[in-house]
């Protein structure tokens, strides 16, 4: 079964129905062009309501520098490295020792190696083929994005095999406004909460 991680989290109340599904992760905006993009304080509340076992992860531009203060004062424990590649991937690795660090990439770029000691990678299914998926050792945890839905991730779960399933905006009712009745479809479908 896949774990699961419910992205561009934005208000403590989606936090919570996120843990109630089951996810091991739940992920903030906190540097990236974005709707649901938050500032410290609220990536803070967030964090706030997670117990110990569910991971607050960051998600930052990774096109541009590492804003180490977003990073340190949001509260998150993992920052996903979006649109990352390896070199920001060492880059951070070295800034955020105590920090797990992922990167979300397209597969051909994501060889083994270059991230090696990630929390995890994330495969954004809209930006590569699906051909590339059975791609592979499994060296860290994979995790599939991209518009993952309560309908398609059935279908998704069967394709990737993925050690996780990122759900953002196929749970919401608007971009940053989750839907409890969808993140917990998933979670169904997946086989995490019944
Ligand atoms: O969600 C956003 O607005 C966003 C903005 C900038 C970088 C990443 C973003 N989202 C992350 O992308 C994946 C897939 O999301 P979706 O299911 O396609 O909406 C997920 O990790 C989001 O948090």
């Amino acid at each position: 079964m896949p774990e699961l991680k419910v992205c561009g989290v934005t208000n403590p109340e989606d936090a919570e129905v996120a843990v109630e599904a089951g996810a091991s992760y739940v992920g903030v905006i906190i540097d990236a062009p974005s709707p649901r993009l938050v500032g410290p304080e609220a990536a803070r509340d967030v964090a706030s309501v997670l117990p110990s076992h569910v991971k607050p992860v960051g998600v930052v531009d990774a096109r541009k520098p590492l804003d180490l203060d977003k990073v340190l004062n949001s509260g998150v424990k993992v920052v996903q490295l979006h649109w990352g590649d390896e070199s920001s991937f060492l880059r951070a690795k070295l800034l955020l020792e105590g920090y797990g660090v992922s990167v979300a990439v397209a597969p051909l770029r994501a060889t083994p190696f270059k991230y090696a000691g990630a929390e995890y990678v994330l495969w954004d299914k809209k930006s590569f083929e699906e051909k590339f998926v059975s791609w592979g050792a499994r060296w860290t945890k994979v995790g599939v994005a991209g518009k993952v839905t309560p309908e398609n991730v059935k279908e998704v779960v069967a394709l990737f095999k993925p050690d996780l399933i990122d759900v953002s905006s196929g749970v919401e009712v608007k971009p940053g406004v989750k839907d409890p009745e969808k993140v917990m479809k998933v979670a169904e479908v997946i086989g995490l909460a019944l």
